[in-house]
């Protein structure tokens, strides 16, 4: 499978074009970790499409393959079987997809970094000059609620306020697609209900298609589809209240 490859055979053997809206399109995708005896199959068989303006809740058992494929629908990781394509998003720098934000489980900010650097870091990486970076940070510190913590180094904030901190470096990069991977997993359930509002609202006004994964039945009742995975397959599908639509 190459990165670039935005168009991609669809299992029907049509091109995927984005005029379908399709922003992502797994066909039969695997994914093995290690050889022989030892190998760990994590994903099989995973054939599903991610339309623009998705709200999915990625839900299934402890080891089930959920990282996993949301690793691979990010192209942080490849396919040993199978295809992935980005007709939706094309290509960004250095042949990954285009723009997709994630969030990973857990802290993930730079502890010596300010919440603004660490919001504005991916940004510099990305070639947008040190101002216009830092201005975009602060805009997204504000949409998500916290433009008073920007000086604040990550250890003096509370796991609620580091994952909008997450959200907010995810915001800055103006996605198209926002994969979460258990954003509200450490947190109390309160906090981790307005960690998804604020995911929620994020994705309402980028446009984007969010996709999370959670242990949280009441964490994935507030999206409306529903994708379940069972070891290492996608074994239930659509399921949202009103939706009965494939993944
Ligand atoms: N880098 C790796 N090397 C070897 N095995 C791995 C690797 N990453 C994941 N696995 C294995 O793949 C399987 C699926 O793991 P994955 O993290 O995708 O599950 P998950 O559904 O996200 O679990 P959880 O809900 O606990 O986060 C597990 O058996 C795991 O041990």
């Amino acid at each position: 499978m190459s990165l670039r490859d935005g168009a991609a055979a669809r299992a029907d053997g049509a091109p995927a074009t984005p005029a379908d809206g399709a922003l992502v399109r797994c066909v039969n995708v695997a994914r093995t970790f290690g050889t022989g005896p030892t190998a760990v199959v994590a994903v099989h068989d995973v054939s599903c499409t991610v339309p623009s303006g998705a709200r999915v809740a990625l839900m299934g058992p402890s080891g089930s393959g959920k990282s996993t494929l949301l690793h691979l629908i990010a192209g942080l990781d490849a396919p040993t079987g199978g295809t992935i394509a980005w007709p939706g998003l094309g290509a960004g720098p250095n042949g990954r997809p285009g723009p997709i934000g994630v969030i990973f489980q857990g802290p993930s900010l730079i502890p010596t970094l300010d919440v603004t650097e660490n919001v504005a870091l991916p940004l510099l990486f990305a070639g947008i000059p040190a101002q216009d970076a830092a201005a975009r940070a602060s805009a997204a510190l504000d949409r998500v609620g916290i433009a008073d913590l920007g000086p604040k180094l990550p250890e003096e904030l509370s796991g609620g306020q580091a994952q909008r901190a997450a959200v907010a470096r995810v915001i800055a990069g103006r996605p198209r697609l926002i994969l979460a991977d258990e954003p509200t997993g450490q947190l109390d359930h309160e906090t981790g209900g307005h960690v998804i509002s604020v995911l929620l609202t994020a994705a309402e006004e980028l446009g984007a298609a969010l996709i999370v994964t959670t242990h949280d039945a009441q964490i994935a009742a507030r999206l409306p589809h529903r994708w379940t995975m069972r070891d290492g397959g996608l074994a239930t599908r659509g399921a949202g209240p009103g939706d009965d639509r494939r993944p």
